[in-house]
């Protein structure tokens, strides 16, 4: 799996945590980090670039994923959604975190780093990369009249 992490500079320190995470786990055979990182002279990016962005590498086969944080996760999540194509969701608990895959084959996972403490978001995001989609469900169904709305 490929996968994308980003923030914008209210969820930068709890990205550079899972990036650290992902970039250890086996199951994972790419981080792209893109950003904001504290060097970058557009640290104070606001969200939406970081969302659009995100959203718009896994609409070009980029990558798989992305695991995306700003104060709350909603703003980054709303974001990724404006890509055709993109599920996002904000989550954080678990049962939210594995049905945004079984339910929703969503490929973007948001927290808020205001909302949740760090050592929660590094569990929800172990237990999200673990969860594949299963496209034989009766889940598929329903994803697929999103799909077909967006024609994509
Ligand atoms: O959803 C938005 C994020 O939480 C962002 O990090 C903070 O946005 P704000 O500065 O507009 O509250």
């Amino acid at each position: 799996m490929r996968i994308i992490v980003g923030a914008d500079e209210a969820g930068v320190d709890y990205k550079d945590r899972i990036l650290a995470d992902l970039e250890a786990d086996d199951r994972i055979t790419e981080v792209i980090d893109i950003g904001v990182n504290r060097a970058d002279a557009d640290f104070t990016r606001p969200y939406p670039y970081v969302g659009i962005a995100a959203g718009e590498m896994i609409r070009d086969g980029k990558a798989d994923r992305a695991i995306l944080f700003c104060g709350t996760g909603i703003g980054v999540a709303i974001a990724a959604n404006k890509v055709p194509g993109i599920r996002a969701t904000a989550a954080h608990d678990s049962f939210s975190v594995e049905r945004s895959i079984l339910s929703n084959d969503c490929q973007v996972l948001t927290m808020g780093q205001r909302v949740v403490g760090v050592e929660l978001a590094r569990r929800l995001a172990k237990e999200w990369v673990g969860y594949a989609f299963d496209p034989s469900s009766a889940s598929a169904e329903k994803v697929k009249v999103l799909s077909d709305f967006e024609g994509c």
